[in-house]
């Protein structure tokens, strides 16, 4: 097999830590790492084997010990990339690593890019595009979920999927070509009808496989959820229970925060990224003011929004002016404070907000209704996604539009079939459907494409 030149990277998170780990990829990995590596057993890598790890140290140019490590050795083609990879597994420190990498470039390797190692696994056919995708998605993965679906791409859920219904228009392509080069009118009713039925059904495959996109979307990239409400509701206090840690200050001053603040929370399993936001007034401070700003832009940007009342006071313009804020939005609204004496009912709330609005009782005082919030969230989360799919969730939106444009070369092809229009142009618009699946599994897809989807992995990757 050929081998690409040979790249270097560190392949671990950069900071402190126990281990760091140096990946070389290509042709001349091993000749590579044995200028920088000395092996206790003084010998040459290539003496290893394949998956076996030395024990040695890293050396400079002038043989001067930087670090003690293992080398650990995969042959090509059967490596990460497919080709030969030697890892220089070092102490975890910044300094070690950086200058055991900048060794490995003077002895021939250059810097990898972003992603490379996976592209490289993806060009020679290890991983398809799917899967090279879910390699990142698990890196990222927020949650237990995340991680379930990011992993099940990585194995070829999703993969098999789309192989299966490529296989099966690519079969019907073939029937079709074979009954052009032997035409016989009855055959072909027969065909035309077998082959409508069958794209019926694949077009059914990908209306399910779209109505995750919603859900696969949010699970991979998290939903950003602003919380907002006037001063002294519960926001922060909200914010706490959610990340079940002290994050934020809370006080019964109203307008102890001032600033926004940013965290990842695991609500369900559906990573939220929620940003509490500074009580929403009218106010002659002028730090209060950027900060209630901000919570007004955060509620333009955000796609879920909790809106917080006070149970145990009457609601005021303040609050009426919240609800202006969400009107026509999706979102949540929440009466807080539901341990106190109850001025507020639920049913008042929503005679405010309209019929249509979901309005939840909590108390973060004592976590009642935090359940309800959580499993409302998960609803809207989940609507439409058909129950048991773990594995082949559409996660980003160029799958999406792929599968839609797919999907319109399928009924393309319906349409021709009921205009009588001949067999070869209904071969024609099949051959468009695979083509276009084929970009999912990156079969059939450009350079460009597979260098941009890769440019947004990390370094080492
Ligand atoms: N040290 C280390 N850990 C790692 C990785 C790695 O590259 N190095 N991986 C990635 O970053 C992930 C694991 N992925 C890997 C995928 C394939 C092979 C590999 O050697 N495959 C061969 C042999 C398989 C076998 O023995 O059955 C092959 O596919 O032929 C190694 C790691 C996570 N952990
Ligand atoms: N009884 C009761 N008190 C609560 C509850 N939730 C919050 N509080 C109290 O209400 C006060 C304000 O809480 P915060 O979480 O700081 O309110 P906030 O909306 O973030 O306020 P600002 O940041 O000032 O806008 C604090 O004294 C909290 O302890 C609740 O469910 N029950
Ligand atoms: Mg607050």
């Amino acid at each position: 097999m050929q081998q690409g030149d040979t790249i270097s990277a560190i392949a671990t998170p950069q900071g402190e830590g126990g281990i760091g780990v140096i990946r070389i990829s290509g042709e001349h990995a091993l000749k590579t790492a044995d200028k920088v590596f000395r092996a206790k057993n003084g010998k040459p890598l290539v003496m290893a084997g394949s998956h076996r790890a030395v024990y040695g140290h890293i050396v400079d140019e002038a043989g001067k010990v930087i670090d003690e490590a293992l080398a650990l050795v995969m042959l090509a083609p059967h490596s990460y990339t497919v080709e030969d990879v030697v890892e220089l597994q070092c102490h975890g420190g910044l300094m070690t690593l950086r200058k055991t990498l900048e060794l490995t470039w003077k002895a021939g390797a250059r810097p990898a890019e972003r992603g490379e190692f996976t592209k490289r696994a993806f060009l020679n056919g290890r991983l398809d595009l799917s899967e090279a995708q879910a390699v990142m998605d698990i890196i990222q993965a927020r949650t237990e979920t995340s991680l379930t679906m990011a992993a099940g791409h990585l194995t070829g859920h999703f993969s098999k999927e789309i192989q299966s219904m490529r296989h099966d228009v690519l079969g019907m392509i073939a029937h079709i070509e074979a009954a052009i080069d032997f035409p016989e009118d009855e055959v072909d009713d027969i065909l035309t009808y077998d082959i409508e039925k069958n794209v019926v059904e694949i077009r059914n495959k990908i209306a399910n496989l779209l109505k995750t996109a919603h859900a696969g979307r949010i699970l991979r990239d998290g939903l950003l959820t602003a919380i907002i409400g006037k001063p002294n509701v519960g926001k922060s206090s909200l914010l706490n229970s959610l990340l079940r840690e002290e994050r934020a200050i809370v006080t019964d001053v109203p307008g102890t925060t001032r600033d926004s603040i940013e965290e990842y929370a695991d609500v369900g399993g559906i990573p939220l990224r929620i940003i509490d936001t500074a009580g929403i007034r009218a106010t002659d401070d002028v730090v209060e003011r950027i900060g209630v700003e901000k919570a007004r832009s955060y509620v333009k940007e955000a796609s879920l929004i909790l809106a917080l009342f006070d149970a145990s006071r009457p609601l005021d313009s303040e609050d009426a002016e919240i609800l202006k804020l969400v009107r026509g939005r999706d979102a949540i609204l929440l009466l807080n404070k539901d341990d106190l004496a109850a001025v507020v009912t639920p049913a008042m709330l929503q005679e405010r907000a309209g019929k249509d609005v979901t309005v939840i009782t909590i108390s973060t005082r004592t976590q009642d209704g935090l359940a309800d919030l959580t499993n409302a969230i998960t609803a809207k989360v989940y609507a439409g996604t058909q129950a048991g799919q773990e594995g082949t969730f559409v996660t980003d939106a160029r799958q999406a539009e792929i599968l839609r444009q797919a999907d319109e070369h399928l009924e393309a092809s319906i349409r021709t079939i009921e205009a009588s229009m001949g067999l070869d142009f209904i071969s024609i618009d099949l051959r468009s459907a695979w083509e276009k699946l084929g970009e999912l599994t990156g079969e059939t897809v450009g350079e460009d494409i597979i260098n941009e989807i890769f440019s947004k992995f990390c370094i080492g990757k």
